[in-house]
């Protein structure tokens, strides 16, 4: 029975495709439909697959390429039918799926916009009040005014996400569209998915990134194969999937069952079976230590368009922070940093209002939103005592860039009294961005890379003597 309390409920939805030999085949299948003769053969893209996602819920869908995961979202949006199968979706669907899929390439980029607004059950009035922010969201310009179909692939994507989800959907279902576009619009594409989790919605995620499975799912399947192999945590599916991806082709099979059965057998997840690959393996890394460090910070430099497009301001109360950016320690300012080197984040703070107990603060994110670190510079009650009208405050925090090569997003903001009550003076989310150049001899892993210092020992047992 279908439950209204599921976002999605799919049951025992299967999906074959019918594959011709000859390109005429089709023509002739056609021609001859009450012939028994079958023209082609099917090719199962979905088999069987049964599962239902609750409200609110953010489920990753992960697999190997060709296992299923697009024709699945397919049936979900309806854009795919079924052979086999129930699918019941509650609530108003926003998809961005693959690139070509949900817009008509003669229209222009407005006249999409309204046709899928309505596709997606707005009134027009509801799309001529959301225009101007899918506008300034999508960030195409005049292209707004010409037929997509001469678009770039960037500008295609900004604009299917700017629709996507700025119409307010209950489901909204994201397929590895963010890997197109830079890093900037990424973030505020992600920053805006949690505002949209956040209210309450349900996340579908296809991605093949596993940190960010991890990162933002609740829940997460593995398809293979078209087979739905397991559904648990994010952690205990991505390493499933890592598993499958990474081992020979001979040994696939074993693995496959390995899955199923234990995601069968309904125990607790052991990885008795499925041992995790190192991280080292996991992103193809070998090669040898090295610990060259440049201690200076000389190959850092500054890059003019490294700036945020999610920066948001809260509303300000008797402070202006100023001028966030990175320096090396003598005083370059940079925003493409080298790993293993110390840095200040600096900003000047303007006191319009006398303000007591005056504290700083700074914090250092993900793209995808996640807080790596953070620091204040006294804790609540032991701030700087008075700070008068007037007064310009210079902060630096001083911080050992200890991060994988990636891009990185930092916040400001400064605490104090005006009166008794402690308040945000100032404070703001991605105001100011940087990137980690890829150091190739680094072995660090994941996000964090603490320079640590592996060391292997052979030690010969008894059995190898004999
Ligand atoms: N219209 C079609 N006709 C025939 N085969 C198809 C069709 N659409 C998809 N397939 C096949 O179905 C399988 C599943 O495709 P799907 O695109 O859903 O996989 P996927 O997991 O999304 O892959 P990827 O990660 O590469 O995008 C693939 O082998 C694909 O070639």
């Amino acid at each position: 029975m279908y439950s209204e309390s599921c976002a999605i409920d799919i049951k025992n939805v299967s999906k074959a495709f019918p594959v011709y030999e000859r390109p005429h085949h089709r023509l002739v299948q056609m021609l001859a439909r009450r012939n028994k003769r079958r023209w082609y053969n099917e090719f199962v893209a979905l088999r069987d697959v049964s599962f239902s996602v609750p409200h609110g819920e953010t489920l990753g869908i992960v697999g190997r390429n060709g296992s299923g995961k697009s024709t699945l979202l397919q049936i979900i949006c309806g854009t795919q039918t079924p052979t086999a199968g129930e699918v019941n979706v509650n609530g108003r669907v926003a998809a961005l799926l693959e690139l070509g899929s949900g817009f008509n390439p003669e229209f222009t980029g407005r006249e999409n916009v309204y046709l899928n607004g309505i596709v997606l059950g707005l009134e027009r009035k509801e799309i001529d009040d959301r225009f101007d922010l899918i506008a300034s969201f999508a960030e195409i310009g005049d292209f707004m005014e010409r037929p997509v179909r001469t678009y770039s692939s960037g500008m295609y994507v900004r604009l299917a996400f700017a629709v996507a989800i700025n119409v307010s959907p209950d489901i909204l279902i994201v397929d590895e569209a963010l890997s197109v576009g830079d890093e900037a619009f990424q973030r505020k594409c992600f920053a805006r998915i949690n505002k949209i989790r956040e209210s309450g919605a349900t996340i579908l995620f296809v991605s093949h990134s596993a940190s960010t499975v991890v990162e933002l799912c609740d829940r997460a399947i593995l398809l293979d194969a078209g087979e739905l192999l397991a559904i648990d945590t994010p952690k205990y599916v991505v390493s499933r999937y890592q598993k499958l991806l990474y081992s020979p082709a001979d040994k696939v099979a074993s693995i496959r069952d390995a899955i199923r059965n234990e995601s069968n057998s309904n125990s607790a997840p052991t990885d008795a079976a499925i041992t995790n690959l190192s991280d080292s393996e996991q992103d193809g890394q070998a090669g040898s230590v090295s610990r060259d460090v440049n201690e200076s910070g000389e190959r850092a430099y500054f890059e003019e368009g490294l700036v945020p497009k999610s920066t948001f301001r809260y509303e300000a109360a008797g402070a202006s922070i100023q001028d966030p950016h990175i320096e090396t320690l003598s005083g370059k300012r940079v925003n493409v940093l080298e790993a293993g080197v110390e840095y200040e984040y600096v900003y000047t703070t303007s006191f319009e209002r006398a303000a007591t107990n005056v504290r700083y603060g700074m914090l250092i994110k993900t793209i995808t939103g996640l807080e790596l670190a953070g620091s204040v510079t006294s804790w609540s009650g032991e701030g700087v005592p008075y700070v008068e009208a007037g007064t310009l405050v210079e902060v630096r925090f001083r911080f050992p860039c200890m991060f994988a090569s990636g891009t990185y997003f930092l916040n400001a903001g400064v605490q104090g009294c005006i009166g008794e009550e402690e308040i945000y003076l100032d404070r703001w989310l991605d105001v100011a961005m940087f990137k980690v150049i890829h150091e190739p001899g680094k072995l660090g892993t994941t996000i964090i890379d603490l320079n640590i210092v592996p060391e292997i020992s052979v030690h010969h047992t008894s059995m190898a003597h004999t």
